[in-house]
Protein backbone atom coordinates (compact mmCIF):
# COMPACT_ATOMS: atom_id res chain seq x y z
CA UNK A 1 0.00 0.00 0.00
CA UNK A 2 1.17 3.74 -1.11
CA UNK A 3 0.02 6.12 1.22
CA UNK A 4 0.51 9.80 0.33
CA UNK A 5 3.14 12.19 1.83
CA UNK A 6 0.25 14.10 3.32
CA UNK A 7 -1.42 11.15 4.41
CA UNK A 8 1.67 9.94 6.55
CA UNK A 9 1.91 13.19 8.31
CA UNK A 10 -1.21 13.11 9.52
CA UNK A 11 -0.77 9.41 10.89
CA UNK A 12 2.39 9.95 12.02
CA UNK A 13 0.82 13.56 13.86
CA UNK A 14 -1.90 11.30 15.23
CA UNK A 15 0.18 8.70 16.77
CA UNK A 16 2.59 10.76 18.08
CA UNK A 17 -0.11 12.93 20.19
CA UNK A 18 -1.79 9.63 21.02
CA UNK A 19 1.48 8.36 22.65
CA UNK A 20 2.20 11.36 24.75
CA UNK A 21 -1.29 11.82 25.78
CA UNK A 22 -1.09 8.20 27.44
CA UNK A 23 2.39 8.56 28.55
CA UNK A 24 0.88 11.55 30.35
CA UNK A 25 -1.72 9.69 32.11
CA UNK A 26 1.03 6.85 33.01
CA UNK A 27 3.06 9.25 34.08
CA UNK A 28 0.99 10.58 36.35
CA UNK A 29 -0.15 7.65 38.18
CA UNK A 30 3.24 6.14 38.13
CA UNK A 31 5.05 9.20 40.02
CA UNK A 32 1.34 9.32 42.20
CA UNK A 33 -0.26 6.38 42.96
CA UNK A 34 0.67 3.67 45.67
CA UNK A 35 -1.43 0.81 44.24
CA UNK A 36 -1.02 0.44 40.47
CA UNK A 37 -4.01 -2.07 40.52
CA UNK A 38 -1.79 -4.93 39.58
CA UNK A 39 -3.48 -7.94 38.23
CA UNK A 40 -2.57 -11.12 36.02
CA UNK A 41 -4.44 -11.29 32.23
CA UNK A 42 -4.99 -15.10 31.18
CA UNK A 43 -1.53 -15.07 29.95
CA UNK A 44 0.16 -14.94 33.21
CA UNK A 45 1.43 -11.37 32.22
CA UNK A 46 0.30 -8.12 34.67
CA UNK A 47 -2.41 -5.49 33.93
CA UNK A 48 -2.24 -2.17 35.85
CA UNK A 49 -4.99 0.49 35.72
CA UNK A 50 -1.97 2.26 33.48
CA UNK A 51 -2.75 -0.14 30.93
CA UNK A 52 -6.06 0.29 30.56
CA UNK A 53 -6.22 4.17 30.71
CA UNK A 54 -3.69 4.00 28.48
CA UNK A 55 -5.68 2.06 26.03
CA UNK A 56 -8.15 3.80 26.39
CA UNK A 57 -6.64 7.37 25.66
CA UNK A 58 -5.02 6.08 22.78
CA UNK A 59 -8.36 3.99 21.07
CA UNK A 60 -10.04 7.18 21.78
CA UNK A 61 -7.58 9.41 19.87
CA UNK A 62 -6.95 6.80 17.21
CA UNK A 63 -10.46 6.21 16.22
CA UNK A 64 -10.51 10.04 14.58
CA UNK A 65 -8.14 8.17 11.75
CA UNK A 66 -11.14 5.57 10.95
CA UNK A 67 -8.52 2.95 10.88
CA UNK A 68 -8.93 -0.15 12.98
CA UNK A 69 -6.75 -0.29 15.95
CA UNK A 70 -5.62 -3.88 17.62
CA UNK A 71 -3.92 -3.00 21.12
CA UNK A 72 -2.64 -5.22 23.42
CA UNK A 73 -5.26 -4.24 25.70
CA UNK A 74 -8.26 -5.09 22.89
CA UNK A 75 -6.48 -8.34 21.27
CA UNK A 76 -9.94 -9.70 21.85
CA UNK A 77 -10.60 -9.24 18.00
CA UNK A 78 -11.16 -12.40 15.75
CA UNK A 79 -8.66 -13.43 13.18
CA UNK A 80 -11.57 -13.74 10.69
CA UNK A 81 -12.15 -9.94 10.90
CA UNK A 82 -8.61 -8.63 10.59
CA UNK A 83 -7.11 -11.09 8.80
CA UNK A 84 -8.61 -8.69 5.23
CA UNK A 85 -6.89 -5.26 6.90
CA UNK A 86 -4.77 -3.89 4.81
CA UNK A 87 -3.98 -1.15 6.48
CA UNK A 88 -4.47 -1.41 11.04
CA UNK A 89 -2.85 0.12 14.29
CA UNK A 90 -0.95 -2.11 16.37
CA UNK A 91 -0.49 -0.54 19.80
CA UNK A 92 1.30 -1.84 22.55
CA UNK A 93 -0.25 0.74 25.25
CA UNK A 94 2.31 0.30 27.91
CA UNK A 95 4.98 -1.54 27.36
CA UNK A 96 7.24 -2.70 30.08
CA UNK A 97 4.44 -3.46 32.56
CA UNK A 98 6.79 -5.22 35.03
CA UNK A 99 9.08 -2.37 34.69
CA UNK A 100 6.56 0.27 35.24
CA UNK A 101 5.52 -2.19 38.73
CA UNK A 102 9.18 -2.02 40.11
CA UNK A 103 9.63 1.50 39.02
CA UNK A 104 13.01 1.21 36.99
CA UNK A 105 11.63 3.58 34.40
CA UNK A 106 12.22 1.05 31.41
CA UNK A 107 8.45 1.78 29.90
CA UNK A 108 7.16 2.81 26.87
CA UNK A 109 4.14 4.01 24.90
CA UNK A 110 4.06 2.27 21.26
CA UNK A 111 2.37 2.69 18.35
CA UNK A 112 2.44 1.15 15.19
CA UNK A 113 0.76 1.70 11.55
CA UNK A 114 0.79 -1.81 9.76
CA UNK A 115 0.48 -1.69 5.81
CA UNK A 116 0.29 -4.89 3.87
CA UNK A 117 1.17 -6.76 7.35
CA UNK A 118 4.50 -4.64 7.50
CA UNK A 119 5.28 -1.91 10.32
CA UNK A 120 5.07 1.37 8.01
CA UNK A 121 5.59 4.13 10.73
CA UNK A 122 6.25 4.04 14.55
CA UNK A 123 6.58 6.14 17.65
CA UNK A 124 7.43 4.82 21.33
CA UNK A 125 7.29 7.54 23.72
CA UNK A 126 9.51 7.16 26.75
CA UNK A 127 7.80 9.40 29.50
CA UNK A 128 11.07 8.99 32.00
CA UNK A 129 13.36 10.86 29.60
CA UNK A 130 10.72 12.61 27.87
CA UNK A 131 12.23 11.23 24.29
CA UNK A 132 9.89 10.54 21.81
CA UNK A 133 11.44 8.23 19.12
CA UNK A 134 9.69 7.95 15.26
CA UNK A 135 10.00 6.99 11.82
CA UNK A 136 7.69 7.12 8.74
CA UNK A 137 8.68 5.93 5.47
CA UNK A 138 9.43 9.62 3.60
CA UNK A 139 12.13 10.83 6.71
CA UNK A 140 13.32 7.76 7.87
CA UNK A 141 13.53 7.54 11.78
CA UNK A 142 14.58 10.42 14.90
CA UNK A 143 14.53 10.83 18.20
CA UNK A 144 12.70 13.88 19.98
CA UNK A 145 13.63 15.44 23.30
CA UNK A 146 12.07 17.41 25.39
CA UNK A 147 8.78 16.15 24.90
CA UNK A 148 7.48 16.68 27.95
CA UNK A 149 4.21 14.83 29.50
CA UNK A 150 0.90 16.55 28.39
CA UNK A 151 -2.68 15.24 27.92
CA UNK A 152 -3.80 17.97 26.07
CA UNK A 153 -1.06 17.82 23.58
CA UNK A 154 -1.20 18.78 20.18
CA UNK A 155 1.95 18.90 18.34
CA UNK A 156 1.62 19.87 14.84
CA UNK A 157 4.13 17.89 12.01
CA UNK A 158 6.12 20.54 11.91
CA UNK A 159 6.76 20.72 15.69
CA UNK A 160 7.56 17.43 15.59
CA UNK A 161 10.23 17.57 13.08
CA UNK A 162 11.49 20.40 14.41
CA UNK A 163 14.89 19.79 16.99
CA UNK A 164 14.40 15.90 16.51
CA UNK A 165 17.64 14.22 15.57
CA UNK A 166 18.08 11.66 12.24
CA UNK A 167 18.96 8.42 13.66
CA UNK A 168 20.86 6.75 13.69
CA UNK A 169 23.04 9.29 16.16
CA UNK A 170 26.19 7.52 16.06
CA UNK A 171 27.11 5.90 12.67
CA UNK A 172 30.41 4.48 14.31
CA UNK A 173 30.65 2.54 16.95
CA UNK A 174 33.21 5.00 17.69
CA UNK A 175 35.88 3.35 20.00
CA UNK A 176 33.39 1.95 22.62
CA UNK A 177 33.20 -1.93 23.33
CA UNK A 178 30.12 -3.67 21.01
CA UNK A 179 27.30 -3.85 23.36
CA UNK A 180 24.59 -6.64 23.21
CA UNK A 181 21.24 -5.96 24.55
CA UNK A 182 18.91 -8.37 26.26
CA UNK A 183 15.73 -8.53 28.05
CA UNK A 184 15.52 -8.80 31.70
CA UNK A 185 13.19 -11.87 31.51
CA UNK A 186 15.77 -14.44 32.11
CA UNK A 187 17.07 -15.81 28.40
CA UNK A 188 17.67 -19.66 27.52
CA UNK A 189 20.88 -21.24 26.53
CA UNK A 190 20.15 -20.57 22.43
CA UNK A 191 20.93 -16.72 23.55
CA UNK A 192 23.62 -17.43 25.74
CA UNK A 193 25.17 -19.81 22.88
CA UNK A 194 24.74 -16.34 20.47
CA UNK A 195 26.44 -14.55 23.12
CA UNK A 196 29.64 -16.67 23.05
CA UNK A 197 29.52 -16.87 19.59
CA UNK A 198 29.81 -12.73 19.06
CA UNK A 199 32.37 -12.82 22.18
CA UNK A 200 34.73 -14.88 20.09
CA UNK A 201 34.60 -11.27 17.42
CA UNK A 202 34.55 -9.15 20.44
CA UNK A 203 36.43 -10.20 23.44
CA UNK A 204 35.26 -6.82 25.16
CA UNK A 205 31.08 -7.32 24.37
CA UNK A 206 28.72 -5.64 27.09
CA UNK A 207 25.48 -6.99 27.46
CA UNK A 208 23.05 -4.90 29.26
CA UNK A 209 19.99 -5.96 30.28
CA UNK A 210 17.16 -3.04 29.79
CA UNK A 211 13.35 -3.40 29.52
CA UNK A 212 10.39 -2.48 26.95
CA UNK A 213 11.14 -1.24 23.61
CA UNK A 214 13.96 1.02 24.78
CA UNK A 215 16.28 -1.66 23.27
CA UNK A 216 15.47 -1.12 19.77
CA UNK A 217 15.36 2.24 20.40
CA UNK A 218 19.07 2.16 21.42
CA UNK A 219 19.71 0.12 18.45
CA UNK A 220 18.35 2.32 15.99
CA UNK A 221 20.16 5.36 17.87
CA UNK A 222 23.78 3.38 17.21
CA UNK A 223 24.50 2.92 21.10
CA UNK A 224 24.09 -1.03 20.75
CA UNK A 225 25.03 -3.07 18.41
CA UNK A 226 23.02 -6.72 19.09
CA UNK A 227 19.81 -7.65 20.30
CA UNK A 228 18.74 -11.41 21.07
CA UNK A 229 15.18 -12.23 22.20
CA UNK A 230 14.19 -16.13 22.50
CA UNK A 231 11.62 -15.40 25.17
CA UNK A 232 7.71 -15.05 24.47
CA UNK A 233 6.71 -11.43 22.58
CA UNK A 234 4.48 -10.24 21.27
CA UNK A 235 3.96 -8.56 17.31
CA UNK A 236 2.91 -5.01 19.51
CA UNK A 237 6.42 -5.60 21.29
CA UNK A 238 8.45 -5.09 18.14
CA UNK A 239 5.82 -3.29 15.50
CA UNK A 240 7.03 0.50 16.10
CA UNK A 241 10.34 -0.54 17.29
CA UNK A 242 10.65 -2.11 14.00
CA UNK A 243 9.67 1.16 11.80
CA UNK A 244 12.04 2.93 13.86
CA UNK A 245 14.70 0.30 13.13
CA UNK A 246 14.25 0.03 9.73
CA UNK A 247 14.04 3.93 9.17
CA UNK A 248 17.85 3.64 11.00
CA UNK A 249 19.06 0.88 8.81
CA UNK A 250 18.98 -2.02 11.49
CA UNK A 251 17.05 -5.25 10.51
CA UNK A 252 14.92 -7.25 12.69
CA UNK A 253 14.80 -11.24 11.88
CA UNK A 254 13.92 -14.48 12.93
CA UNK A 255 16.84 -16.70 13.66
CA UNK A 256 16.56 -18.28 10.25
CA UNK A 257 16.94 -14.59 8.94
CA UNK A 258 13.32 -14.27 7.79
CA UNK A 259 11.39 -11.01 8.15
CA UNK A 260 9.44 -10.82 11.05
CA UNK A 261 5.41 -11.62 9.95
CA UNK A 262 2.42 -9.17 11.51
CA UNK A 263 -1.12 -9.86 12.03
CA UNK A 264 -0.65 -13.71 12.05
CA UNK A 265 -3.42 -15.90 13.27
CA UNK A 266 -1.34 -16.48 16.78
CA UNK A 267 0.04 -12.84 17.53
CA UNK A 268 3.07 -14.29 18.91
CA UNK A 269 6.53 -13.64 17.75
CA UNK A 270 9.10 -15.76 16.85
CA UNK A 271 12.30 -15.71 19.01
CA UNK A 272 14.21 -12.87 17.14
CA UNK A 273 17.36 -11.38 16.15
CA UNK A 274 18.52 -7.67 16.12
CA UNK A 275 21.94 -7.12 14.23
CA UNK A 276 23.44 -3.32 13.63
CA UNK A 277 25.42 -3.84 10.10
CA UNK A 278 26.87 -0.23 10.05
N1 LIG B 1 4.73 -15.06 29.42
C1 LIG B 1 4.54 -14.15 28.49
N2 LIG B 1 3.49 -14.25 27.64
C2 LIG B 1 3.28 -13.30 26.69
N3 LIG B 1 4.08 -12.24 26.51
C3 LIG B 1 5.12 -12.10 27.32
C4 LIG B 1 5.41 -13.03 28.35
N4 LIG B 1 6.51 -12.61 28.98
C5 LIG B 1 6.88 -11.46 28.37
N5 LIG B 1 6.05 -11.15 27.38
C6 LIG B 1 6.13 -10.01 26.49
O1 LIG B 1 7.40 -9.37 26.66
C7 LIG B 1 7.19 -7.99 26.89
C8 LIG B 1 8.24 -7.44 27.82
O2 LIG B 1 9.44 -7.45 27.14
P1 LIG B 1 10.78 -7.00 27.89
O3 LIG B 1 11.19 -8.20 28.70
O4 LIG B 1 11.72 -6.76 26.77
O5 LIG B 1 10.45 -5.82 28.71
C9 LIG B 1 5.83 -7.88 27.51
O6 LIG B 1 5.30 -6.63 27.17
P2 LIG B 1 4.25 -5.86 28.11
O7 LIG B 1 5.02 -5.32 29.27
O8 LIG B 1 3.72 -4.81 27.21
O9 LIG B 1 3.22 -6.88 28.50
C10 LIG B 1 5.05 -9.03 26.89
O10 LIG B 1 4.37 -8.62 25.70
MG1 LIG C 1 4.76 -5.09 25.44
Amino acid sequence: MCLAREQTDFLLTRAFNAAVSAGAKIYEIYTSYDDFGVSLKADSTPITIADRQAHSIIAKRLAQTRIPILSEEGRDILYEERQNWDLFWLVDPLDGTRQFIERTGEFTINIALIADNKPLLGVIYHPCSDTVYLSDPDRGAFSKVGVRVSQTTEYTVNEIFRDARKLPLHNEQGGRSARLLLSRVRESNVAHDFIENVRTDHPDLQVLEYGSSLKLCLLAEGSADYYIRTTQTMEWDTAAGEAIMRGAGVRICDLHGNDLQYNKEKLENPPFLCKCSR
